[in-house]
């Protein structure tokens, strides 16, 4: 079995890279960050320091790199079996091009074997938003085929890997946390489903990429901008703070019922989940900065995201939101100079008020009582 997959970054070297190496799956990663190419292709192997309680190095061996912009992309994809992704939600519709290419050219070469694509993404179904832009750069002739031969697959994928060490002079060592959970819809795969141990296959991939996305997202994203407000650099720092804590905790929980009421999830098992989250934000072996998991806030504050959804959710069920608008409010004051988000979102506030701004980035009504918590909540924090 043979696999490509974009983005050899964090999440890539440090998540499903390894789990496709490591499942004896002949890999090639896409990038196009010429140092991590050229430090793939001549060491075919690379360090994951797994952190916790009982740290280990682990070597992903076997590996190998192509250049995403370049026409092995379209080769590659006409002959493997497995296509993935971990390049942010933003680059899919960049890589859409040369995966249409690549899947015309294996038509074109009547590679009937079935080709599954995942994408790995922080983002609700964001394979099927690949699908969309995929099916948009590709001629109408191949469309029929795609759908008979090609599988797009949705997952939800959870593992924190914050970049490596200043200190680490090796481009391709990555450092990732003991816990990960990776699950893919099954009812979306084209042939056989494949064996790859770490990967689970479920039905209902709604309730888990919700689950994950507005539980450990919502509050990571909250500590991120709660904890820069606060003046800490670092998650661990920002979440051992009470005040913090106190609000990540209680947007989670605000979450938490509405994913309750919607999937049914068990309360207490709930609970529990939330617990874990909060432990893992204090990984002692992790150095994740406010700034990384802050980052690109106008997605962020989107109406899909980790932030608005869940406050819809209390809207439609009548439920509490008080810390959500905290965290909503913290996120409109999230500054960056590397950030060209962080950038537009300070602009946007300067230029038309943070009312405007607000339900200009979310969808929200700009006259909804949300918003004006909202914008209550960020004068004061002020
Ligand atoms: N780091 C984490 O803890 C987690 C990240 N994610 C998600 O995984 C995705 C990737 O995140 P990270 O690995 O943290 O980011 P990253 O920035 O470390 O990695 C992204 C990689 O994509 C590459 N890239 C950019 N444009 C490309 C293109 N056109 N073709 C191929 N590669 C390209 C970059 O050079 C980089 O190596 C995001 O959607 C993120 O939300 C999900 C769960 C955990
Ligand atoms: O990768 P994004 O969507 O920018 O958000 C950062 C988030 O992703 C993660 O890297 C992994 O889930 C979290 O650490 C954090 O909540």
């Amino acid at each position: 079995m043979k696999a490509l997959h974009f983005g050899a970054g964090n999440i890539g070297r440090g998540f499903i890279g390894k789990l496709l190496a490591d499942a004896g799956i002949e890999l090639v990663f896409a990038d196009v960050n010429q140092v991590v190419l050229d430090a793939l292709n001549a060491r075919h192997e690379y360090p994951v320091h797994v952190v916790g309680e009982q740290a280990q190095v682990e070597i992903v061996t076997g590996v190998s790199a192509v250049n995403s912009t370049s026409d092995d992309i379209v080769t590659l994809i006409a002959e493997v079996d497995i296509v993935t992704t971990a390049v942010g939600p933003q680059i899919l519709e960049r890589i859409a091009g040369s995966v249409a290419q690549g899947l015309a050219k294996r038509s074109d070469n009547g590679n009937v074997r079935p080709l599954n694509i995942i994408a790995c993404e922080n983002m609700v179904r964001g394979t099927s938003q690949l699908k969309q832009h995929v099916l948009k750069a590709l001629p109408q002739q191949y469309h029929a085929w795609v759908e008979e031969h090609v599988g797009f697959v949705d997952s939800a994928v959870d593992r924190i890997v914050p970049p490596s060490e200043a200190g680490s002079t090796d481009p391709l060592e990555v450092t990732v946390e003991t816990f990960s959970e990776w699950i893919v819809d099954k009812t979306q795969f084209k042939g056989a489903l494949p064996d790859i141990p770490g990967m689970e296959l479920t039905d209902n991939l709604m309730a888990f990429v919700e689950r994950k996305l507005f539980t450990l997202n919502t509050g990571h994203a909250i500590t991120a901008y709660l904890g820069q407000l606060a003046g800490h650099a670092t998650i661990r720092e920002a979440i051992l703070d009470q005040k913090v804590r106190a609000v990540v905790q209680g947007a989670m929980q605000e979450s938490g019922a509405v994913l309750i009421k919607r999937y049914g999830f068990d309360a207490e098992k709930h609970a529990a989940y939330i617990q874990k989250i909060l432990t893992r934000f204090e990984n002692p072996y992790l150095k994740d900065d406010v700034e990384r998991v802050g980052r690109q806030p106008l997605r962020k504050l989107s109406a899909g995201d980790r932030l608005i959804k869940p406050t819809l959710g209390t809207l439609e069920y009548q439920l509490p939101h008080a810390s959500l608008v905290q965290g909503i409010a913290a996120a409109m004051h999230y500054r960056s100079e590397a950030d060209p988000q962080a950038q537009e979102l300070a602009s946007l506030i300067a230029q038309k008020g943070p009312q405007a701004a607000l339900a200009e980035i979310s969808g929200l009504d700009a006259n909804s009582e949300v918003v004006s918590s909202v914008v209550s909540a960020y004068h004061a924090m002020a």
